[in-house]
């Protein structure tokens, strides 16, 4: 059975952007296996590659395509279809590798950032996602997931909500299928859903849930590696049946941020810094700092500023360039460009 280009999640932004020349077709990526492509069009699926031509345009990584992207292809009736265009993104996540950015998926409306309510459960980490959820230009909602398990789901909620103003919160479990509507209700014709979060949180068990078949293998019936488990390693994007598109994404160890929009994640500090004396607060010591004055007052925890300055440090550094990493790192070391200089020149007497 041939699914149509609408049950993939095809929107009006991209349909009026079909290819009219005779022998391209619009197409959408749902899997990406090193350079080979997996892509559906309105006849099936096939295997892509980006052309060579393409290959030429393209300048970085974030350009070549991903998981969600709409393409067009040419060739679909060879073994390996060509990939000649990738149709500007309305969404985009991504995240860092080294100093580069690492696509995760394209043209979100909304992204699953899963936390189990037991041991994952961890404020700095939503903090994260919920910073790369925000600059992707879809709407994060936090899943919070297995709540079968959890004991003190209020206490947990009520602290998530501190760092998470204005964004949605689920509490699911898979096994009482508590919460399972409100998760399809952001799942429905037309929209295109990402679930990331770190390994075992319960993203396939959940998607498979609303799949209504075990498309995805969950960890008890995967088979074993050499650690003893194995989890899902690529990204795939799976039609659900009752309307909607999902992308199950492999769990993630330590979320490197690439880019990202603070000032929404930590709209409280953001409004609080208006408050400080000086233009460019940094809110470590000094003088007139609304920011540490909440801190003092209690009304802002001191492990909420330490993650933002955190970030902050990280996603400057990001924004650099190889060179101007190395001159950030010596800087933070040495504490400024004098004490920097000085300790250059006498590296360099010792060598002479
Ligand atoms: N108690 C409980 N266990 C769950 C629930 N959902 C998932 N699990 C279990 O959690 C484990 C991991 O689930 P997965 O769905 O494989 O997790 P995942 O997030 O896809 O993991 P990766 O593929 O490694 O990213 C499995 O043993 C599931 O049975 C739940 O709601 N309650
Ligand atoms: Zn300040």
């Amino acid at each position: 059975m041939n699914l149509t280009l609408q049950q993939y999640g095809l929107t009006t932004t991209f349909a009026t952007q079909m290819p009219t020349l005779t022998g391209v077709v619009l197409a959408r990526i749902t899997a990406q296996h090193r350079d080979l492509y997996q892509a559906v069009y309105e006849a099936g699926t096939v295997t892509a590659a980006v052309s060579g031509k393409l290959r030429h345009q393209l300048s970085t990584s974030v350009d070549f395509p991903t998981v969600g992207d709409w393409v067009w292809l040419t060739n679909v009736a060879s073994d390996q279809a060509q990939i000649e265009r990738v149709l500007p993104r309305v969404s985009v996540l991504a995240r860092g590798a080294g100093n580069q950015a690492q696509l995760i998926a394209a043209n979100l409306t909304t992204v699953f950032i899963c936390m189990s309510l037991n041991a994952d459960f961890n404020l700095r980490r939503a903090e994260r996602y919920l910073t790369m959820a925000w600059e992707s230009g879809a709407t994060p909602v936090l899943v919070l997931t297995k709540a079968d398990v959890c004991q003190d789901v209020s206490q947990k909620l009520a602290a998530l909500a501190e760092v998470s103003v204005g964004v949605e919160t689920i509490v699911c479990s898979a096994k009482t299928a508590d919460g399972m509507a409100l998760i399809a209700d952001h799942v429905q014709p037309g929209q295109t859903v990402a679930f990331v979060g770190s390994s075992g949180v319960g993203k396939s068990t959940l998607i498979n849930a609303l799949v209504g078949q075990p498309l995805l293998s969950t960890r008890e019936i995967r088979a074993d590696d050499d650690k003893g488990r194995h989890t899902t390693t690529s990204r795939q994007l799976l039609v659900v049946p009752s309307g909607g598109v999902v992308i199950d994404t492999p769990g993630m160890r330590a979320l490197q941020l690439y880019t990202g929009d603070l000032a929404k994640t930590f709209e409280d500090i953001a409004s609080l810094a208006r408050g400080c004396k000086f233009n460019d607060c940094r809110h470590v010591n000094e003088p007139g700092c609304a920011v540490l004055a909440a801190v003092a007052a209690g009304q802002l925890s001191t492990e909420r500023l330490q993650s933002y300055q955190k970030l902050q440090r990280e996603l400057s550094y990001q924004g650099l360039d190889a060179r101007q990493r190395e001159q950030a790192k010596l800087q933070r070391m040495f504490g400024g460009k004098s004490a920097m200089k000085a300790v250059v020149k006498a590296s360099r007497h010792r060598h002479s």
